[in-house]
């Protein structure tokens, strides 16, 4: 090639480049769109946005480019995000403005996140599409059915575990803490609590798979294109996304065949089948699988993270710990707090509302996608935005919040604060707080939250004076952090220590003993059912086969089997001190 040609085609390349900058730069920065932050070619403005903490730089650019406007614009490698600061302002986008302003931005690191394809899995993840309408529908009614059903049992039984937990292992708190949220979900989707420990690690998987903090294929999304052979992060997520739905199917399927067995009790996944054989309101197995499971998933981590910072709030605040335990003993008169004790808790009520306003779990929000061009307050807000809805600066509103910094349970309970609300037999309450999200999108476990967090915080503070773990070597308290934690799309703090003190011997027994009753009547309730299941199949819709959990097989049994069964059914009826019967040795 001849020098003048290669020269010609140097400066073509270099306008070519100057040109494209020069129209990303004006495109990024054009004066229609809300003010913000100033965008830089292609990158928009990536290179000082951290990835940890990125809630505190969002809330630090909405001091100052946010005005009175409530809200501004940034851009990540082309996506464009309108961070809203101002609880009106999302009002008007999400709620009034919902019919076009529900759908959800793709999530990179997922394989069809959003359903386009028909994958059907996430259905938080889902943009505004039938699979979403349908299971939301599903799940929405689950979630009611439950708390009209009285879950509560089932939450009463986890809690009471939970604290002889804690008196036998108070430094596995962390893990005991969880693996509680997840029994309960585990219990009301399978009902199996067996199942959590495998639950809870397949809940942190995909909630790092879908967080900005999680695998760098999220924020540098060109990556994620990259050929299979070259893409670990493809294959990576090609294996976990495998082995979550094989496990949502398998647990799926082993109600099935223990319904044919009559030998499954209720829960949802025997309420979708037996609906189901009626008149199916989802596409088959694989979508029903998909959207229990992750009705299992979603319960976790949410409701771990309010009850993790609740710990963290009682160390650092003695004084309402001791008001909370003081309410208590007044109220339950030395019982364990039920949920009907709740409307005299105010105290107990303010304090888990606080803690979730102090550390919000979900921080930045949960973008919704705009599906359709709009001009909102004079600015032009292109099809496509995400629209932030950023929780950490709602809560830190210092004109409904004054002192936004501090915990303070009293701006619920005393007239003069801006959060007063009474009667205070019904408020505080946390439902329809801003962290559970807006309009169409709104989540559907605030009642579910609400119950678990009462009765779990209701059950720590009945029981143990939570304090400061001490030092053995130094004599000296060690500081529980109420800074760090993880930097995923829901947040927890970061592991720490501290102690679990029995606020008696007596309360430490009666816990105990709580506890050893609960485990015993649930065996004996468990029993119970699969012996009907043999001994009067017709009562529990089966044909007289026994199922056994263990090894997956149904066991025809012998008459003389039959009767011990059933003889032991007559024992169980009489109370709960019945001896137990181990049907997997027994039988
Ligand atoms: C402290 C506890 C919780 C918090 C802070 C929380 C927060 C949220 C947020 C911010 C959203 C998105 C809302 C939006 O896009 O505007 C959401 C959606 C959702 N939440 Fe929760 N959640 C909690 C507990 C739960 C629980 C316990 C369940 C169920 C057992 C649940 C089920 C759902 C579902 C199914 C959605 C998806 C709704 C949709 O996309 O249509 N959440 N939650």
């Amino acid at each position: 090639m001849q020098l003048l040609t290669q020269l010609v085609l140097g400066v073509a390349l270099v306008g070519f480049v100057v040109l494209k900058t020069i129209q990303s730069y004006k495109a990024k920065n054009d004066p229609r769109l809300p003010p913000g932050p100033r965008q830089f070619p292609f990158i928009g403005r990536i290179h000082d946005l951290p990835i940890q903490f990125m809630w505190l730089k969002f809330k630090e650019w909405a001091d100052v480019f946010s005005g009175d406007n409530g809200f501004y614009m940034t851009d990540m490698l082309g996506a464009k995000f309108l961070i809203v600061s101002d609880e009106t302002v999302i009002e008007d986008l999400l709620v009034k403005k919902a019919k076009f302003n529900s759908d959800r931005p793709v999530i990179r690191s997922l394989f069809d996140s959003k359903s386009t394809h028909g994958s059907m899995e996430y259905l938080p993840l889902m943009g505004k599409n039938k699979y979403w309408a349908r299971q939301r529908k599903l799940q929405h009614s689950y979630l009611t059915e439950a708390s009209n059903a009285h879950y509560y049992g089932i939450m009463y039984h986890e809690a009471k575990r939970w604290l002889a937990r804690l008196i036998e292992n108070p430094d596995d708190f962390q893990f005991s803490l969880e693996d509680m949220a997840s029994k309960v979900m585990c219990q009301l989707t399978w009902d199996d609590p067996s199942l959590s420990e495998e639950c809870t690690p397949s809940a942190w998987g995909l909630l790092t798979q879908m967080s900005p903090a999680g695998p760098i294929t999220n924020v540098f999304t060109p990556l994620w294109h990259l050929p299979w052979f070259l893409n670990p992060w493809k294959r990576a997520e090609r294996k976990r996304h495998d082995e979550q739905q094989a496990w949502w199917m398998e647990n799926f399927l082993k109600v099935r065949r223990k319904m044919e067995a009559g030998y499954q009790r209720p829960c949802w996944t025997r309420q979708y089948l037996e609906k189901a054989t009626l008149k199916p309101s989802l596409s088959g197995d694989y979508e029903a699988s998909s959207a229990l499971g992750m009705l299992a998933l979603v319960g976790i981590f949410t409701v771990a993270g309010p009850l993790s910072y609740f710990l963290v709030s009682m160390v650092h605040h003695p004084e309402w710990q001791a008001a909370v335990q003081k309410e208590i003993d007044e109220q339950c008169l030395g019982d364990l707090p039920t949920l009907d004790h709740m409307p005299k808790l105010p105290i107990l009520r303010a304090c888990i509302k606080e803690t979730m306003r102090w550390k919000p779990n979900v921080p930045t929000g949960v973008a919704h996608e705009m599906e359709a061009d709009d001009v909102y307050k004079g600015f032009f807000l292109p099809k496509g935005t995400r629209i932030l809805p950023l929780d950490w600066a709602f809560l830190r509103d210092p004109k409904k919040y004054p002192d936004p910094e501090r915990f303070r349970p009293e701006r619920w309970l005393e007239p003069g604060w801006p959060t007063f609300q009474e009667p205070l037999t019904q408020y505080p309450t946390i439902k329809g707080m801003s962290s559970f999200g807006w309009g169409q999108r709104q989540c559907l476990g605030m009642t579910l939250t609400q119950d678990e967090l009462l009765v779990a915080c209701g059950a720590l503070a009945w029981c143990f004076n939570l304090k400061p773990k001490v030092d053995p070597n130094t004599g000296q308290e060690l500081r529980v952090p109420t800074d760090k934690s993880n930097s995923l799309l829901i947040i927890k703090p970061d592991p720490f220590q501290m102690a679990f003190e029995p606020r008696s011997e007596e309360r430490k027994q009666k816990a105990l003993h709580l506890w050893k009753q609960s485990e015993a009547l649930d065996l004996a309730r468990r029993a119970q059912f699969a012996a009907r299941a043999v001994s009067q199949p017709h009562a529990t819709g089966g044909p007289g086969l026994l199922w056994d959990e263990k090894t997956g097989l149904r066991l025809n049994l012998p008459q003389e089997k039959q009767a011990k069964v059933k003889s032991w059914v007559k024992t169980v009826e009489i109370g709960i001190e019945a001896p137990r019967l181990d049907l997997h040795s027994e039988i």
